[in-house]
């Protein structure tokens, strides 16, 4: 059986550090109990001694969370740990957390400390930890800039002290998958009580490598990941938790190891922690941005309509989502344009058909994204093909609010007869429309009634326009979509109109 890596989750500490990922104490709560139920080993929930707010919050986790280790962090000063370890009363699987760093630039200008200071320190924080609570983990803060050899010295004083986990933190995004293989081989190689306790990796990404550097790490023979979810900490964030765990769990070729991470509850867990901070996922982000599971291109959604492995990896329902996206835009094709309608509900003959491809491939130049409504605009009328006794070729207009409007419509007939009439309304260019259309039509009717709506939201929103014309106490409905209201308002005129004239045909026939 594959082994289990532990992941300890660190959202709710080096997360939340984050700026603007500031959460109050019923949102961490909220938060702690998803984890859970997400499955992970370990959940830090704060850092004691920084505010009586984390004080609390880990508090409160502490006694909420039953089968999760709840952590507590505290740098290496004995005000720190008691802190630390008062929190943690009514934890089921208390951990302490103390780090101290041990690169050159951060014992000497930061701590101020030598390096045998630095050890003594952290024997000294770690024996103090161990009084209190059983389980205690001991971070090298830069470990990935500190000297291989001196870590292999405070790591075994550190494991002899009473650490359960030692954690090799890349504090700062620095090192890379190779280097970081090599210092975990080395710390494995050179520690010799390793093996009494957990290896743990810390990777912040800045400069993108956070979880490459991770899944290099337990190839080298770490136990434990700290990651966050959605990927946030400080400055570039953490390894994100839901992409090192889809990789362990897609790659098994890979890496041979599992996590006690229930996938389906990746998503909801990802989209309640962005629902609390206000931080949107990018679209693009793996596993849990909006896109991860859409296809926009018409090579792509051809192949998923035929077998959702051409191009899906991972299933998204392994994450925990219902099914995957096609996004209907301007590089899909007929394919996945039918399979949409057909969904829809819509059966279309095949002239309909390419006329509605046509002209949603038109739309799609305009449009980012073309939605359900406005496919349905589109198709919705398309469904009986009336005979098009007027098309419009092109109208031009010109108004402004200091000026009478005028409108030039240039219709064809389906006799091939090229008709243009140029009108002026103080009403606005579309009644100058309408009025021109009258002309060369030159049929006696009423416009009943008239609607216009926005198919969807936003700045680039089709119009959608529904009126009604009457002749001979017969109503003709019409219908017109366009981004241009004026042409979705002539659009509908003239399906009215034709309408109507095709009525009038049958009726002489
Ligand atoms: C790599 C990491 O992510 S570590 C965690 C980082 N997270 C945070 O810092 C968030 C919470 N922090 C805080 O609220 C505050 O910084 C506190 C409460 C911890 C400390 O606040 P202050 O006492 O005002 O100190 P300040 O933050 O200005 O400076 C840090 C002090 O801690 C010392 N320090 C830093 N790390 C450690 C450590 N691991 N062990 C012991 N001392 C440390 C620094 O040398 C400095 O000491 P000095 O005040 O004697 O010069
Ligand atoms: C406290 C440690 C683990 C840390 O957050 C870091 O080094 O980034």
């Amino acid at each position: 059986m594959a082994k289990a890596i532990k992941i300890f989750d660190t959202t709710l500490r080096d997360g939340e550090q984050s700026p603007g990922c500031s959460m109050n104490l019923s949102e961490k709560l909220e938060m702690a109990l998803q984890l859970e139920r997400l499955g992970v080993d370990v959940i830090e929930a704060g850092f004691a001694i920084a505010s009586p707010g984390d004080f609390k919050s880990v508090h409160e986790i502490a006694k909420v969370v039953k089968h999760t280790r709840v952590a507590s962090l505290a740098r290496a000063l004995t005000k720190d740990i008691d802190a630390a370890a008062e929190s943690l009363k009514g934890a089921a699987y208390p951990r302490i957390h103390t780090f101290l760093a041990t690169s050159d630039i951060h014992m000497q200008y930061k701590l101020k400390k030598t390096p045998e200071e630095v050890l003594q320190n952290a024997v000294e924080m770690v024996k103090y930890a161990k009084k209190y609570c059983e389980d205690v983990e001991f971070s090298a803060e830069d470990a990935s800039r500190s000297d291989p050899a001196f870590l292999y010295q405070i790591f075994e004083a550190v494991i002899k002290a009473g650490a359960t986990v030692i954690n090799v933190p890349d504090t700062v995004g620095y090192t890379s998958p190779d280097e970081f293989y090599n210092l975990i081989a080395g710390i494995r190689d050179h520690v010799p009580s390793i093996d009494k306790v957990d290896i743990s990796v810390h990777c912040h990404n800045d400069l993108g490598m956070a979880v490459a550097n991770s899944l290099s790490a337990i190839k080298a023979g770490a136990t434990q990941i700290e990651c966050t979810v959605n990927g946030i900490g400080e400055r570039a964030g953490n390894a994100a938790l839901e992409e090192l765990v889809m990789n362990l769990s897609v790659r098994k070729d890979l890496y041979d190891l599992t996590t006690n991470i229930q996938t389906k509850e990746i998503y909801k867990t990802s989209k309640l922690l962005s629902s609390i901070t206000g931080v949107k996922i990018q679209p693009n982000k793996a596993i849990v941005g909006e896109n991860a599971f859409a296809h926009e291109s018409g090579i792509h959604q051809h192949g998923v309509l035929a077998n959702k492995s051409t191009y899906e990896i991972m299933t998204p329902e392994s994450i925990g989502l219902t099914e995957n996206k096609m996004v209907l835009g301007k590089h899909s094709g007929r394919h996945a344009f039918v399979d949409r309608i057909e969904m829809l509900g819509y059966a279309l003959e095949e002239d309909a058909l390419n006329k509605a491809f046509e002209q949603f491939k038109m739309l799609a130049d305009k449009k980012k994204v073309v939605t359900d409504k406005d496919i349905e605009a589109l198709v919705r009328r398309k469904t009986v093909a009336i005979p098009q006794t007027y098309t419009l070729e092109r109208f031009v207009i010109n108004s402004g609010n200091t000026i009478t409007a005028t409108s030039a419509v240039r219709l064809i007939c389906k006799t091939g007869a090229v008709l243009e009439d140029v009108m002026s309304s103080y009403d606005g260019p579309i009644d100058a429309s309408f009025k021109a259309i009258d002309k060369m039509v030159g049929k006696k009717f009423t416009l009943e009634d008239f609607s216009i709506n926005s198919v969807t939201g936003g700045a680039d929103a089709q119009g959608e326009v529904n009126l009604k014309i009457k002749c001979k106490n017969k109503t003709y409905n019409g219908h017109g979509v366009s981004m241009d209201i004026v042409e979705a308002s002539i659009l509908a005129y003239l399906s009215a109109i034709n309408n109507m004239l095709y009525d009038l045909d049958s009726i002489k026939k």
